[in-house]
């Protein structure tokens, strides 16, 4: 008897931690932000200590994962994922100047987005983008006219590209993958070495150099980097050009950069992709996103960047987020979307 009750005691108490599992899973997926502080407790996994041992690039020379035991260094595919303090940022600053580089670094800023975020975006840009470096600003927008004035750093240019206003907000986001690799065989591909493809709603926080640079990088996604694979947003409709089916995805990221030849695979892959879907009246999940995350399951990255690369002050602060270089602004969807 006394051991019958003992059984339904433990299977009861077994319930309540499956219920509160499920409802603190709930709440997280909800964004509840006390909730979203706890998933800092969901671990990365770790980097083997044979991998450590070879990590590195033509940029960072010898990488340091060790110094950020906290957190994830390397990818399963023997990719180094670039923390705080397992660079050198002299070395990589040293080996880009060697090269003579030409960094480009492509924004759209169509609609309100251009008075709204742009200006904030370049200027900060000169601050900490690349300084010392040879920089290029791709400027793509429907008003070249109402550009920001903006006093540049030397060996800085910029140049502003028109392109057609799209009228859904989706929309812009997405034409930016066949805008982009226009650009790529033409001017930008052929004055620039690296590109970088960014968003403007954002400004830089602190020093962002060649120590990002490889021959394809994945940025991760700053709300996302913690959670089970199986969770990760990704297109799951098999229809899409962009699905991913179960068991499949290795991170969720949100932004690319590389060599101009790796960009031109990049967005040609993404954007006949998404000419496809459209074609069929379905848009995948996170439009371009869900491409670009379909690309990098396909053609492994040879670097990712960490979240301190990107960040959003929304989720908070965070021990293992040590020196943001890019904060997202907050989003005022009903101002700037239409
Ligand atoms: C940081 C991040 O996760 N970014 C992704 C996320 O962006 P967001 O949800 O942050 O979307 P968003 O509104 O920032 O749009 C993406 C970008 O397109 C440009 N834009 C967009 C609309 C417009 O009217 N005018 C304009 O210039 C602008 O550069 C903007 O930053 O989702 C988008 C599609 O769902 C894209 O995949 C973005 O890469
Ligand atoms: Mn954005």
């Amino acid at each position: 008897m006394a051991f019958k009750e003992g059984l339904r005691a433990r299977k009861k108490t077994l319930w309540r931690l499956i219920l509160l599992a499920l409802g603190l899973l709930g709440l997280l997926l909800y964004g509840l932000p006390v909730v979203r502080h706890l998933e800092v407790l969901i671990p990365m996994g770790f980097c083997p200590s044979a991998t450590m041992s070879q990590l590195g690039d033509n940029f960072t020379g010898v990488l340091h994962p060790w110094a950020r035991p906290e957190v994830l260094t390397c990818t399963s595919w023997g990719a180094p994922i670039i923390w705080d303090g397992t660079f050198d940022p002299d070395v990589a600053q040293q080996a880009a100047g060697e090269r003579n580089l030409t960094i480009g670094l492509t924004v759209f800023a169509v609609g309100r987005y251009l008075e709204k975020y742009l200006a904030r975006f370049l200027e900060t840009a000169e601050q900490h983008f690349m300084v010392g470096q040879r920089v290029l600003y791709y400027v793509f927008t429907e008003r070249p006219t109402a550009m920001p004035r903006l006093a540049l750093g030397p060996g800085r240019r910029l140049h502003v590209q028109r392109v057609v206003r799209e009228q859904r907000w989706q929309d812009v986001s997405m034409a930016r993958m066949s805008t982009l690799r226009a650009a790529l065989a033409g001017r930008l591909g052929r004055e620039a070495h690296f590109v970088l493809c960014m968003d403007v709603d954002q400004h830089f926080s602190g020093a962002f150099g060649p120590e990002a640079l490889a021959e394809s990088v994945a940025q991760l996604h700053a709300w996302h980097y913690h959670w089970p694979r199986r969770l990760l947003p990704f297109e799951r409709d098999a229809r899409s050009a962009a699905a991913l089916a179960p068991g499949q995805g290795d991170f969720y990221y949100h932004a690319t950069l590389g060599s101009v030849a790796a960009l031109r695979r990049l967005t040609t892959h993404c954007a006949r992709g998404l000419r496809q879907y459209c074609a069929r009246g379905l848009e995948a999940r996170w439009h371009d996103e869900s491409h670009l995350n379909k690309f990098f399951w396909l053609h492994k990255p040879a670097k990712v960047l960490s979240p301190e690369f990107c960040w959003s002050p929304d989720i908070g602060p965070r021990a293992e987020i040590r020196r943001p270089r890019l904060l997202w602004a907050r989003k005022e969807y009903a101002l700037l979307r239409t």
